[in-house]
């Protein structure tokens, strides 16, 4: 029961709900009971002949009107009940959804986007059913069971009554022999399940390059072996319940067999009346179904257990990217000048540093560039300044003050970033532009911001226009155009500090001579932060840093660098000779 602490405060909120539910419950138990009794009256009076055609018409009123009441009151329990438990699943979902997003990149770097889907869908069914039918096969045979047990007492006396139920410990010996083990193995079935909804969404989501590698059969291969491990781990399961509900029938059929045999004895002797021994068979019956249900409880809470755990190891995760206690509320705005002192990072669970003690100044207003070869440190770096992971105390500062003294809020939104990997909305390209006003920009601001980053044109190319919607990951758009619509998603903002990762790559020489020039002019009096692996890029920066294996190994402007023949100077006289041929072969 303690994984389901997580709810407290939701049943707290529902209880009267559940009261309401309760209440409706324990009503239809009760007037449950006057059927059996009914019928055992009506087999007294008919077998000593005392019975009218009114009578029989009287006998056939109230069992019809117990019925229909039954069937009102019904309806009521399920409102309340399930109906709660309906909200029980969309609250969790939100609690879980909203929590995710607290937490830092690094999470999502070691929990797979599939398995995350399978806990909200699959695992939050099972707590849904636990909160519905799983409760609702708690109380109702509690009631019930004690109900009938206390008629059975009042109709045919306490002897037969106990012999009836004598074999019932049993259940309960096998309810918790067998819960442990239904726990475990629908634990097993909700972990495979995950890997399979992970496998799906990977291979859709790679289709082109498992296309492009002629990977498809290899594909099918790999999702029918893990679908043949769900469905074993399925029939696994299945196995034990296919064990346990027979076993639960099979007690409560000794029950009446007891029933039969001591009852029929007692009705020979003239101890107890024919109608008696029917109303007693009657209510025994009316204690099948509970018993049936104390097992479904036990089946459906171990499940919702095993399910609530998997949710609270995500829910327990604690975000690591906070607004730690030392962090000054008051500052609400960026002025944009950067400090590395010393910085040295190494990513969690690694033992390697991937950056090494930098030193760098960049006063605010100043454009500053970085270049290197690949995975020298470069987005690293500009991880730390957006805190998608934590750089060490004092070693990052922002207008003079340590990183972790800014709000996070202040802090992303006033840096206008645009990532490597340009991830597009399946939205309109006007709600991607304007992602970061959720609607509060005016279309003149989103056609500004498309026209800064060169790609208004191509805009109104499209028959939509601003409408065009994007498909998963932006696939209408070629990846130059999905770059710029990512530039004007980060212009738009007017940001203190501008950072573009390697975001030129994609457009040509000319666009991109015409995409800074736009962003001298916004950024005037801004901060830049451009990595490039173009020259032409970032050769008019303040300053360029040339980032090798973690370290600076070179810094200074365009025309100081050429001064040196190290890795720019190279770099340099590369690139020129890739350009000179490029236009001799045009
Ligand atoms: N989340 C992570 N956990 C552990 N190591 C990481 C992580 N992300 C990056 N790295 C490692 O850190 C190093 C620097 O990576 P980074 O992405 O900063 O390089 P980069 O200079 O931006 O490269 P590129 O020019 O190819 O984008 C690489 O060795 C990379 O493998």
């Amino acid at each position: 029961m303690k994984n389901f602490i997580t709810l407290k405060e939701f049943l707290i909120a529902h209880k009267k709900e559940y009261l309401l539910g309760i209440f409706w419950v324990f009503f239809v138990d009760l007037i449950g009971l006057i059927t059996p009794k009914i019928i055992g009256s009506f087999t007294d009076r008919l077998s000593a002949g005392t019975l009218d055609h009114a009578g029989i018409w009287k006998y056939a009123g109230i069992i019809l009107g117990v019925a229909a009441l039954t069937g009102v009151s019904r309806y009521f329990w399920r409102v309340y009940i399930m109906g709660t438990a309906r909200t029980s699943e969309v609250y969790l979902r939100d609690k879980l959804y909203s929590h995710l997003q607290t937490l830092s990149p690094n999470f999502f770097n070691y929990n797979k986007t599939g398995d995350l889907m399978a806990h909200a869908t699959n695992d939050l069914n099972a707590i849904r059913m636990a909160l519905g039918p799983g409760f609702l096969s708690f109380i109702d045979p509690m009631f019930v069971l004690t109900f009938t047990l206390f008629m059975m007492i009042y109709t045919v006396g306490w002897q037969l009554t106990l012999l009836s139920l004598a074999p019932m410990p049993l259940l309960i010996l096998i309810s918790r022999m067998f819960g442990k083990v239904i726990h475990k193995r629908f634990s097993e079935v909700q972990e495979s399940f995950g890997s399979l909804s992970d496998r799906v969404n990977e291979s859709f989501a790679g289709a082109r390059v498992v296309k492009t590698f002629v990977q498809e059969d290899a594909e099918i291969q790999k999702f029918t072996s893990i679908n043949q491990v769900n469905f074993q781990r399925n029939l696994k399961l299945a196995r034990v319940n296919g064990i346990y509900n027979p076993l639960v029938m099979l007690v409560s059929t000794f029950s009446f067999l007891i029933a039969l045999s001591y009852g029929g004895i007692l009705v020979v002797r003239g101890s107890i009346t024919l109608g008696e021994f029917i109303s007693f068979n009657t209510y025994l019956a009316l204690m099948t179904w509970p018993m049936m249900a104390i097992g479904q409880v036990i089946n459906i809470w171990q499940r919702a257990s095993a399910s609530m755990e998997r949710i609270n190891i995500i829910m327990n995760t604690k975000p690591e990217i906070i607004d730690g206690p030392q962090v000054r509320a008051d500052k609400t705005d960026l002025e944009g000048s950067i400090e590395l002192r010393n910085l040295t990072f190494t990513y969690p669970g690694t033992d390697r540093p991937v950056l090494k003690q930098l030193n760098v100044t960049i006063p605010a207003g100043k454009k500053v560039a970085i270049i290197g070869r690949t995975g020298s440190g470069k987005t690293t770096l500009l991880s730390l300044l957006l805190r998608m992971y934590n750089a060490p105390e004092g070693q990052l500062l922002i207008d003079g003050i340590d990183i972790h003294q800014i709000p996070l809020e202040t802090l992303r939104e006033n840096i206008g970033y645009v990532p490597q990997e340009n991830f597009l909305f399946s939205k309109s390209i006007r709600d991607n532009i304007g992602f970061s006003g959720r609607g509060s920009y005016s279309q003149a601001q989103i056609e500004a911001a498309a026209t800064l980053a060169q790609v208004h044109g191509n805009i109104l190319d499209f028959t939509d226009g601003y409408d065009t919607m994007l498909g998963e990951r932006g696939v209408t758009l070629s990846g130059g155009q999905k770059q710029r619509v990512s530039i004007a998603r980060a212009v738009i903002k007017n940001p203190k500090v501008l950072i573009l990762d390697d975001s030129l790559s994609a457009v040509d020489t000319h666009t991109e001579e015409e995409i800074l020039r736009g962003l001298k002019e916004i950024m005037q009096g801004r901060t830049s932060l451009i990595i490039a692996h173009r020259i032409s890029t970032i050769k008019d920066a303040d300053e360029i840093l040339i980032l090798d294996d973690g370290e600076i190994i070179e810094r200074g402007t365009h025309e100081e660098l050429l001064t040196n023949t190290g890795l720019y100077y190279e770099l340099y006289q590369k690139q020129l000779l890739e350009e000179q041929i490029a236009s001799t072969n045009d």
